[in-house]
């Protein structure tokens, strides 16, 4: 047994457990969450939904307030949802902002020291967390596997999904850094994980890697007229939508800006069914 069930919660007729694992990737314990619906059992098994969540959250977050769970239970779609960095490796500087270090790993493997320790965050959503639930819940089934995620979390999701093709039936994405070696989250992140080397940068950037996406494409994409990194363009999304359409695949995107709506989980509940769905099209 990799994980250590630390709680167990009633939601939508399912159950959320929470739980721990060491990861030998991120070097630390890890704490997630997994939405169980009831239609789940090893001989029945379920879809599962990866939510990776943003800047400064952990995987209660979206849990506790972005209604996933809801529409999840309706259509028996289980959904984990990971924490978004290591925790407490003691690199000098980890705590010291909200948008580096701890809560901030951007889904990326760090190369720079000293980050390169631990903060591979890349490597343990796509690699280690997976194989480490697939082997202990036989009732979630590895061949029908989504993603999504929220702002820096949405960056995640597009990112992971592009840089493998075929690993995810379905992507969609809530507020994304779309284009981050562009704007100021993205820069301070890449340069302080991965270093000066734009060229490197590109490698992590969804602006640049659906410009070599080949193939079919069904991404929604939702953004909050109101939403305050929206407007100091840290999301630049009409950034990833022309790199789309020089890739002849932009009929794939679905970019819907949300009236009035801003960064916040009010936005994230208001639509999440809406993507729910747009996930159950391609898993179920
Ligand atoms: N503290 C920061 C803002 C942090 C913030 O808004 N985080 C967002 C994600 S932003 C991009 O990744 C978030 O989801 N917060 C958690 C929540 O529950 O709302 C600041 O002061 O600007």
């Amino acid at each position: 047994m990799s994980f250590k069930t630390i709680g167990t919660q009633a939601s939508f007729g399912g159950k959320l457990l929470k739980l721990t694992h060491e990861a030998s990737t991120t070097k630390c314990t890890m704490a997630l969450n997994l939405f169980l619906p009831s239609q789940a059992s090893a001989s029945k098994k379920v879809p599962v939904l990866f939510y990776l969540s943003g800047l400064t959250c952990t995987g209660d977050n979206c849990a506790e307030k972005g209604f996933a769970q809801h529409k999840a239970s309706e259509k028996g779609i289980a959904i984990v949802y990971p924490d978004t960095s290591p925790r407490g490796l003691k690199i000098e500087g980890e705590d010291e902002s909200y948008d580096f270090g701890s809560g901030a790993g951007f889904y990326i493997d760090a190369t720079k020291d000293p980050w390169s320790k631990g903060y591979k965050m890349y490597s343990y959503i796509t690699e280690e967390l997976p194989k480490a639930l697939f082997s202990e819940f036989k009732e979630l089934d590895e061949s029908r596997v989504g993603i999504f995620g929220h702002s820096m979390g949405g960056h995640g999701a597009l990112t992971l999904f592009l840089k493998n093709p075929g690993k995810y039936k379905s992507v969609s994405a809530f507020a994304p850094i779309a284009n981050p070696s562009q704007c100021p989250w993205g820069e301070k992140a890449f340069k302080g994980y991965i270093g000066d080397d734009k060229q490197e940068w590109k490698k992590h950037d969804a602006t640049e890697l659906v410009k070599g996406w080949k193939g079919p494409l069904d991404v929604l994409i939702d953004v909050g007229t109101n939403d305050n990194f929206y407007k100091q363009k840290q999301l630049l999304p009409e950034n990833f939508i022309e790199a789309a359409k020089g890739a002849a695949i932009d009929k794939g995107v679905n970019l819907r800006f949300q009236e009035g709506h801003d960064h916040s989980y009010y936005t994230i509940a208001t639509f999440m069914d809406d993507h729910i769905e747009h996930h159950a099209k391609h898993l179920l």
